[in-house]
């Protein structure tokens, strides 16, 4: 790519994996720009033998991108065969399924692979799975369908928890969420394999892989499968999962933010949704055109110029964010000429541990705009001030938002188990019906056969 002078130039920390005869085929130059004037070439240069500059962590860029793709692809591929009971309640209650664990599985092998003496901050561990050997298994296979070599379920359980480190200011680590969504994966709806080199507490490098984001929104029943890329100071990317030419991305061109649309969780008790659209109507955007959107997808859309604002409102003064759920896009966002800091303005801290300890929510949004949207959002939270238990926002008005949140939530949540136990009540009449007729079956095979088409489908699913 081209070695621009204006932005700022490489960490302070090298990378100790540089090399440039690895790099060189990573085509990591925008291909779909206007062509600038370009100074004629010095035609004695190629002769003088010069090499052509490294690219800025190109090896390491390289294999997130492997990895990231082949991480996706897997997810794709569960998502199609994803039985009942393929997926655990974690002590949070967010659930985790078998593509959860395969997806970190496969990518923690290949960054331990290629850079043995990287930590990485990867969001799942190993301990629910150990206790679940139907599921451990279901893991192992599709690992094994996805690496070179096949590996025991002793070691995915290693690779898994590789991605325990504490993180912190000094040094360089990954980190990982295996699938960002995780909720969204389970409708059919949008999701996100994210992938982000720390160093130093600064995140240098970010890739996230969206498989069931259309490549061009304006057409969303066309390609899906969507690749965002960037490294610090050299632009941000696309690129779709089949073809590998990148194409630079920018935020959208906009001059007040009442030109634009701003984009949040789909889950109201990630974030709230009533508060949102109160800095929305501060902000002067048209009420309902505000997109809903599950994971870091939301980073995709910002800084291709698809919403303008990516607003991330806590609903609990406990909560702190992972870092793995938003270092690759804060990047991508950044690198495509947005900013990104949390709803006090603060810049996202990626160097006190695992979480964001130091930040609270999100207000991502094209620079341009970004001032703007700050002062709406603590124009609208600072009437509500924090109160002693727990929940933010909690004066006369935010009382009454929060709790309209958090009753949204808890009710989406009672109906998710209704219906999975109204499901599970018509698998077990199904199999006695079944067992009446035909002698004996299995409640597992009345499920495999229920569940074999991809659930969600109707929903815009999956590739
Ligand atoms: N109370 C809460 N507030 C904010 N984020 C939360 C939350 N509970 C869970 N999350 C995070 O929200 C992520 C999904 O974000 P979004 O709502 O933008 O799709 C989840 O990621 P996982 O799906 O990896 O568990 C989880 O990390
Ligand atoms: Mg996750």
């Amino acid at each position: 790519m081209s070695e621009s002078t204006k932005r700022p130039r490489r960490s302070s920390a090298p990378s100790k994996y540089e090399d440039p005869s690895d790099s060189e085929d990573i085509p990591f130059a925008p291909v779909e720009q206007t062509p600038k004037k370009q100074k004629p070439r010095n035609p004695n240069a190629a002769k003088r033998g010069r090499k052509p500059k490294p690219v800025y962590l190109g090896a390491e860029l390289k294999v997130a991108v492997d990895a990231v793709l082949t991480a996706s692809r897997l997810c794709q591929s569960v998502f199609k065969t994803l039985v009942q009971d393929e997926s655990l309640a974690k002590d949070d209650k967010s659930p985790v399924t078998v593509a959860d664990f395969g997806a970190q599985t496969v990518v923690n092998a290949l960054l331990l692979k290629h850079f043995p003496e990287d930590p990485i901050v990867g969001e799942e561990d190993s301990e629910a799975l150990k206790q679940n050997p139907v599921l451990s298994e279901r893991v192992l296979n599709l690992v094994n369908g996805v690496v070179e070599s096949p590996i025991t379920v002793e070691e995915i359980y290693r690779h898994i928890d590789s991605g325990n480190y504490a993180g912190g200011a000094q040094g360089r680590f990954w980190t990982l969420d295996p699938i960002d969504g995780t909720k969204g994966f389970l409708r059919g709806e949008q999701y996100a394999v994210c992938l982000a080199l720390v160093v130093d507490g600064k995140v240098e490098l970010g890739v996230i892989g969206c498989p069931n984001l259309p490549v061009d929104l304006d057409n969303p029943d066309g390609e899906r499968g969507s690749l965002f890329i960037a490294t610090r100071g050299h632009g941000a990317f696309q690129r779709t999962f089949i073809d590998e030419k990148l194409s630079k991305i920018k935020t959208a061109k906009v001059k007040t933010a009442s030109e634009t649309i701003f984009c949040e969780s789909v889950e109201s008790g990630h974030s709230s949704q009533t508060e949102a659209a109160e800095i929305a109507q501060h902000l002067k955007i048209a009420a309902g055109t505000g997109k809903r959107m599950d994971s870091q997808c939301k980073y995709g859309v910002v800084a291709r110029g698809d919403a303008g604002i990516y607003l991330r409102i806590p609903t609990s003064d406990t909560y702190e964010e992972k870092i793995w759920g938003h270092a690759a896009g804060m990047l991508i966002v950044e690198e495509a000429g947005g900013v990104v800091t949390d709803v006090e303005g603060k810049p996202l801290d990626f160097g006190v541990g695992r979480t964001l300890k130091n930040n609270k929510g999100v207000v991502a949004a094209t620079a341009r705009i970004h001032a703007e949207v700050l002062e709406a959002a603590k124009k609208v939270l600072r009437t509500k001030p924090v109160n002693g238990d727990g929940q933010v926002n909690g004066g006369a008005t935010g009382t009454a938002a929060v709790a309209k949140d958090v009753l949204e939530a808890a009710a989406k949540e009672v109906a998710d188990a209704v219906a999975e136990q109204q499901q599970q009540q018509q698998l077990e009449v199904a199999a006695m019906m079944v067992e009446a007729a035909v002698g004996s079956t299995t409640e597992e095979t009345i499920v495999d056969s229920v569940m074999a088409e991809p659930f969600g489908a109707e929903n815009g699913g999956q590739n």
